[in-house]
């Protein structure tokens, strides 16, 4: 059993003082609340977290490694339960912008969240049949036959109450190369992001339908609109919480609802709107070592399914005056298999979040992926976005005009005072402080 109060665990989201602390005294922190040894502590303080021994083993011609920026955003809660995410990103305000909503919403009861079982999908592409839609109902007869050869190829998988659960047929009678007849295997990949375990899966079957069909087999590839797969979460935040000095919480939910209703009509903002809810879920994503271009491909392809790229939330107003928010998306992420495993950075990242299903783990991502739209939203219907990120950018500019470590805090506080965050005008600044 997880033991949910951990020691150490805020009363709130804030993590007291962290965001003052140097980066060591933050690790030190982290390590202690999610009890990291030794070994986890020092591999996370090294660049990158990756020994180069181990990149070498992971991709192709392998020159070095490439290093972002590992933070953890304050307690989420979860359905009742305290979790602090670890997030790689190089974007400033990205961390800053979780950890507030976590702490707003934490005093409104926290995130729902809920997932389906990890169903992933993998399509096996055939052409060369004159009746595409006799091959259609040949192939279901076989449904049974071609279930039992999938599962056949992962014996681990069928032990772990995984496996290939059903098959659906396609048909395009009508392609410029022909008719194409598509079977899809739904396959229960459990802790798999999957992909791996059912293209196996689909290159076992293709003779089998070859042979039904009379017909000829070519693609045998997953899915990545992962529609069975999907990661929910919904908040519902008071008016109280979500004021701000200049608005009422009224005027900040009347707003968010209007940004949302622009996103939902308009893909020139959906566009926008969504990648700020990948700004949340590309973090952990990336920090939990799995594929963050199968979880960007899901999602897009999910925002356009009912025939036009629309948002991936909804934002409403329930009958109380509350704000409810909710997304549901797509969220094929494992805790086995590709970097999950073979990165030490990104274990040390899902020992972090305590997760101990890929579901938690998926359930985990879209709730800050919720949170960071819901970060975004109240900043641009109230004040906009510039005043709170480029605050937090400062520092990257200021790194970029050549500000030593003790140049630092006084050029971002200047740049912040004047509204004049570029680089040039720090450039002056700096020129202007060293000649005394
Ligand atoms: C940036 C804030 C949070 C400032 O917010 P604020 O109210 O000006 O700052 P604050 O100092 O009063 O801090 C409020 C809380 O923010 C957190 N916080 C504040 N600073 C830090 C920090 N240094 N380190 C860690 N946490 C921080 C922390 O939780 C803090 O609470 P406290 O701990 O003080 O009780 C706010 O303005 C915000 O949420 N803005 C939105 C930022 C955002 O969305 N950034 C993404 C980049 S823009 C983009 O790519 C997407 C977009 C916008 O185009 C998407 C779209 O259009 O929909
Ligand atoms: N279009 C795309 O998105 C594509 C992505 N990829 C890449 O595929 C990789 C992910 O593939 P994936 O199949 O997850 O990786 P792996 O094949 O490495 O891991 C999956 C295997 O792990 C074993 N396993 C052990 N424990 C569990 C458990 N609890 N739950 C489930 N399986 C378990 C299973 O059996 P066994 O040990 O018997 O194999 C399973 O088949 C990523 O690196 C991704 O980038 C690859 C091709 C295309």
């Amino acid at each position: 059993m997880r033991n949910d109060t951990l020691p150490g665990a805020a009363p709130d989201s804030r993590l007291p003082g962290f965001r003052s602390l140097a980066p060591a005294e933050r690790l030190a922190e982290v390590s202690r609340l999610a009890h990291l040894d030794e070994a986890e502590q020092a591999l996370l303080g090294q660049p990158g977290g990756l020994p180069l021994t181990t990149a070498n083993g992971m991709i192709e011609n392998v020159v070095g490694t490439f290093q972002l920026p590992l933070g953890v955003a304050g307690y989420f809660q979860l359905n009742g339960r305290d979790v602090l995410v670890p997030m790689a990103v190089e974007e400033p305000s990205v961390v800053a912008a979780a950890s507030f909503m976590a702490k707003l919403v934490r005093a409104c009861g926290g995130f729902q969240t809920s997932s389906s079982t990890p169903l992933m999908r993998a399509q096996i592409q055939l052409i060369g049949v004159g009746d595409p839609h006799g091959a259609r109902l040949a192939i279901l007869k076989e449904r049974q036959a071609i279930i039992d050869i999938a599962n056949s190829r992962d014996q681990l998988l069928n032990q772990l109450g995984g496996g290939c659960r059903d098959i659906e047929v396609h048909v395009f009678p009508d392609t410029r190369r022909g008719a194409m007849v598509v079977t899809h295997l739904i396959v229960d990949v459990r802790d798999a992001m999957g992909a791996n375990t059912v293209n196996t899966m689909a290159e076992a079957v293709a003779g089998h339908i070859e042979q039904i069909t009379g017909g000829r087999v070519r693609l045998r590839i997953l899915s990545n609109l992962a529609d069975l797969r999907l990661a929910r979460a919904r908040v519902k935040v008071s008016a109280k919480v979500l004021a701000t000095d200049q608005y009422s919480g009224e005027e900040v939910i009347n707003g968010i609802v209007d940004a949302y209703e622009f996103a939902a009509v308009d893909p020139y903002r959906a566009a926008t709107h969504n990648k700020g809810i990948m700004n949340g879920i590309d973090p952990v994503i990336v920090a939990t070592g799995n594929d963050w271009r199968a979880v960007e491909a899901g999602a897009h392809a999910y925002a356009c399914r009912q025939g036009r790229y629309t948002s991936l939330t909804h934002w409403e107003i329930a009958a109380d005056g509350d704000l409810v928010g909710t997304l549901e998306i797509p969220m094929p992420v494992g805790l086995v298999g590709g970097a999950t495993k073979t990165h030490p950075a990104a274990r040390a990242a899902l020992k972090i979040l305590r997760v101990q299903s890929a579901q938690e783990l998926a359930e985990v991502a879209v709730a800050v992926g919720l949170a960071q739209n819901m970060a975004a939203l109240r900043a641009l219907a109230t004040e906009g976005i510039q005043r709170g990120h480029m605050a937090l950018h400062a520092r990257n500019i200021a790194l970029a005009a050549g500000a030593e470590p003790a140049e630092m805090d006084w050029l971002v506080q200047q740049m912040v005072a004047s509204h004049d965050v570029r680089v040039d005008y720090a450039r002056q600044l700096l020129a202007q402080r060293r000649q005394g």
